[in-house]
């Protein structure tokens, strides 16, 4: 049985979705969304994390997630390579410094392993916070806006590593950007009005060239829009 969400919530007395039913299939699931619809709480509710929200329906997920927030939820006491290695040190398992290492290497972060967060901009603090997921090997990683930080370069590179690193794993990425979504995504859903839709995606293999993205992602755009 794969991991999911199926439910209906509520949030202050209003219905936040209804009867959706969102399965988490190994690849990547790409959820989009206008601000304020509800992305994030299916995150926290598949995450296992409170959220304001009265929720009935069922969850399933695997006892081990690899977690990415919109706040970085960085440990500012600690090292970069500290930080790395949270999950793995929390969950009792083997410190790998050299693989947190090679992953601060593959953010961008070579040899800056001691710096401390309070000294590094939004987007390294976001490939630190990357790093730190992608270290957790989990079968099930829960990503929020995972590379909104990053300029246009860096956020390629950094989808693409998401991308090698990840596999094998079922992935849930909100993003706020169509073009994101179509070229990552092995499925996309649309959450609007409380209900979740399933968005046509042109056929290939992920990461999807641009060009053929263009008229899809516009139609999204008008409608995350409305
Ligand atoms: N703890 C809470 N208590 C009350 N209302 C909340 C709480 N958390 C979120 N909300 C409300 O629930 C709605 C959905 O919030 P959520 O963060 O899930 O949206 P989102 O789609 O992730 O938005 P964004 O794209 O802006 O991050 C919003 O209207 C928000 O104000």
């Amino acid at each position: 049985m794969g991991f999911g969400i199926e439910g209906s919530a509520r949030i202050g007395g209003r219905v936040l979705f209804r009867d959706i039913a969102l399965p988490l299939a190994p690849g990547w699931t790409c959820l989009l969304g206008a601000s304020g619809a509800g992305k994030s709480t299916i995150l926290r509710l598949v995450a296992g994390l409170p959220t304001g929200a009265e929720f009935e329906g069922q969850v399933r997920a695997p006892r081990r997630i690899a977690w990415m927030a919109q706040r970085d939820l960085l440990q500012e006491r600690s090292s970069l390579l500290g930080n790395v290695l949270l999950g793995r040190r929390l969950s009792g398992a083997r410190a790998d410094a050299a693989r947190a290492r090679e992953l601060l290497a593959l953010v961008g972060l070579e040899g800056q392993e001691a710096r401390r967060p309070a000294s590094l901009s939004g987007g390294q603090r976001q490939r630190v916070a990357l790093a730190r997921a992608l270290m957790e090997e989990a079968p099930l990683a829960l990503l929020d806006e995972p590379f909104s930080a990053l300029d246009a370069g860096t956020r390629r590179r950094m989808q693409d590593l998401a991308l090698e690193r990840l596999s094998g794993a079922a992935v849930l990425m909100v993003t706020h950007d169509p073009m994101e979504a179509l070229r990552m995504g092995n499925r996309v859903w649309l959450l609007e009005g409380g209900t979740l839709s399933p968005v046509a995606l042109p056929p290939g293999p992920v990461p999807r060239p641009l060009p053929a993205l263009a008229a899809e992602a516009e139609r999204l755009m008008a409608r995350l829009a409305a």
